[in-house]
């Protein structure tokens, strides 16, 4: 018998770069994600629905077992470090880099530094392993103010472009991780269900191979 599958997306910029790969691996929604208010999702197979919730929140629906599989940013499944999630497939998508970041040529203070960051967690590991002493500020978000306003010396987020930390007069330091969004699957779920998984994994897998390619050749031009 097939039984029901259920597959937590990340709402915000990964959801945009997901649909493409899930289509390519033959999972289409029943109806637009981005024009309705729902948070749950059938699609043209019967036993897969969709979950469609914030990014932060998707390794506890698969840890627990609400969905089977997740699609989730690196830097979220560092800072959530959970024994009970399997991490299959890099998607290679909503790609940018963990970094610190401090007011242009500021010169740090050599004794404990204050840190601004939502990834409290990675940063306390980070600068353990340093052997540096921090205070953690934690925020939510537009962390790059902090060393503006003397909140904090050193900042930890996500760095694409470059842009926003330019904008604020902030430059990047230490490059602490590679992100890209990743394919998560329950441990539980995978010894349960792994008949109907394996193939998704494999279809996913083979859909990054061909946008990678694709990708090359838009180079290439
Ligand atoms: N500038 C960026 N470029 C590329 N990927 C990014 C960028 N910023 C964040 N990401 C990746 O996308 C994920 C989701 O980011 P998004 O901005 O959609 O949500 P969020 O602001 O972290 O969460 P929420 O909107 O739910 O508070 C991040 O966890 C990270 O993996
Ligand atoms: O290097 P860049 O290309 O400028 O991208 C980096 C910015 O993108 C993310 O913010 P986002 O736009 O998601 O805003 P938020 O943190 O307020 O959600 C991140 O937190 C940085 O502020």
């Amino acid at each position: 018998m097939t039984q029901p599958l259920t597959i937590a997306l990340s709402k915000g910029r990964i959801l945009d770069d997901t649909l493409p790969l899930l289509a390519e691996a033959n999972i289409h929604p029943a109806e637009d994600i981005s024009k309705s208010r729902k948070l749950i999702f059938d699609t043209n197979h019967d036993h897969i629905k969709l979950l469609v919730i914030r990014a932060a929140d998707v390794p506890t629906y698969v840890e627990y077992g609400a969905a089977d599989l997740g699609i989730s940013g690196k830097d979220v499944l560092m800072e959530f470090n959970s024994e009970n999630l399997y991490e299959p497939l890099d998607l290679k998508i909503a790609t940018c880099r963990l970094m610190t970041a401090a007011l242009k040529g500021a010169v740090l203070p050599e004794g404990r530094l204050k840190v601004a960051t939502k990834f409290v967690d990675v940063t306390k590991r980070y600068f353990a392993e340093q052997g540096r002493q921090i205070d953690i500020i934690k925020l939510y978000g537009g962390m790059e103010l902090a060393p503006i306003v003397g909140l904090a010396d050193l900042i930890v987020d996500i760095v694409d472009t470059g842009k926003t930390l330019v904008a604020n007069g902030l430059e990047p330091r230490d490059h602490m991780a590679y992100i890209s969004s990743r394919l998560v699957v329950g441990k539980a779920a995978m010894k349960v269900k792994h008949a109907q998984i394996q193939p998704i994994i494999d279809q996913m897998s083979a859909a990054v191979d061909r946008q990678e390619e694709k990708r090359q050749q838009e180079a290439e031009q």
